[in-house]
């Protein structure tokens, strides 16, 4: 394989839903869901920036898919197909791979590919990926990141802090149990719990770029403050294990949970039904900003509250 030609002709092989046009056509053509809200996201992925150079291509593929499935997720949304944006380096092996693991990711989520663009890379620069997803939001519509409440608790589903870890074996940094490298390379979107409590909530959103930013994020969006108490951030087993500090935790993003604004009983409900470890972290309350304590007491905040593109 090589080429445009050659990679869309593998990838026609995935694109097998009609409003796909076997990638024959200029666009893709998709009948609008009745009476329910599209949710359209896009994120990229980017080597060196999002994921290592020697990750797996399967693995890339899994994790450009899951990244923006999770911003569906935490808009209670349900995946109708994706858009992809592919670059080539002219390292066929890898893009055989990719479209392999591609196709397992797709379904695996049961989403079809529906197109996208295949560009040539110039030599030497790094890998880049975009995928847009495009979901339909419950009858109800999709919660905003600034519907929070005064009063709302906030939650999020755990574990935080395990993809930051996987990073740091990934690197060679530190040496740890396997399943913390996949939670980095392999990140799980909550699709069917964010469906499930999108009608509780007041405001929702994933946690990409880590828990302390996201939730700033939520409390800005939402003209309100919020206090995170450290010592409620829901660490794994593996993770206490190695030591890991929560504000490290809190602060390592590539978490792909969600964390959501809510005083609805339900959601303690849906947890233990859906067998979804949540955890209480904070609350948001009139005012600005983001306070973080711990057990109650107060701590400084930290000079990056998590990952910013070019800060
Ligand atoms: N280059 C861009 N063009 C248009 N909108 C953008 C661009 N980059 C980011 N956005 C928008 O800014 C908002 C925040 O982006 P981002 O932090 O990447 O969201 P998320 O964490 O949900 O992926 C989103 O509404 C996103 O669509
Ligand atoms: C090699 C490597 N270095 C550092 C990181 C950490 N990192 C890079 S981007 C990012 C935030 C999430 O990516 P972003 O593009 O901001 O996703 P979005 O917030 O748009 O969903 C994190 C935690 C990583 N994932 N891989
Ligand atoms: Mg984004
Ligand atoms: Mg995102
Ligand atoms: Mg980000």
């Amino acid at each position: 394989m090589s080429g445009e030609g050659d990679l869309i002709a593998r990838l026609r092989g995935l694109a097998t839903h009609p409003a796909a046009r076997s990638l024959l056509d200029d666009a893709a053509v998709l009948p609008a869901p009745l009476g329910r809200d599209l949710v359209l996201t896009h994120d990229m992925l980017v080597a060196g920036v999002h994921f290592l150079p020697d990750c797996p291509a399967g693995d890339v593929a899994w994790k450009l898919l899951a990244v923006n499935l999770s911003d569906l997720a935490a808009k209670g949304a349900t995946p109708i197909g994706v858009l992809m944006g592919y670059g080539l380096t002219g390292d066929t092996a890898w893009d055989a791979a990719f479209v392999d693991g591609l196709a397992r990711a797709l379904a695996h989520f049961d989403v079809p590919l529906l197109g996208g663009d295949t560009v040539a890379q110039p030599k030497g620069d790094a890998r880049v990926l975009g995928l847009t997803a495009i979901g339909q939001a419950l009858a109800g519509g999709a919660p905003d990141r600034r519907g929070a409440k005064p009063g709302d608790h906030l939650w999020v589903t755990g574990p935080i802090g395990d993809a930051g870890l996987g990073l740091r074996i990934a690197l060679g940094e530190i040496e740890g149990p396997r399943r913390l490298l996949k939670a980095y390379r392999l990140p799980m979107p909550r699709l069917a719990f964010g469906r499930t409590i999108a009608p509780h909530v007041s405001a929702m959103a994933d946690v990409s770029d880590g828990l302390l930013i996201d939730a700033r994020r939520i409390a800005d969006a939402s003209g309100l403050a919020v206090t995170i108490d450290l010592a409620t951030v829901p660490l794994s087993d593996e993770a206490r294990t190695l030591g890991l500090a929560p504000l490290t935790a809190a602060t390592a993003g590539d978490d792909y949970q969600l964390l959501f604004a809510s005083s609805s009983a339900e959601i303690e409900r849906i947890a233990a039904e859906q067998r979804v470890p949540i955890a209480c972290v904070g609350r948001f309350d009139q005012g600005s900003g983001l306070t973080i304590v711990d057990n109650g007491g107060p701590v400084a905040l930290p000079t990056s509250l998590g990952w910013e593109h070019g800060a």
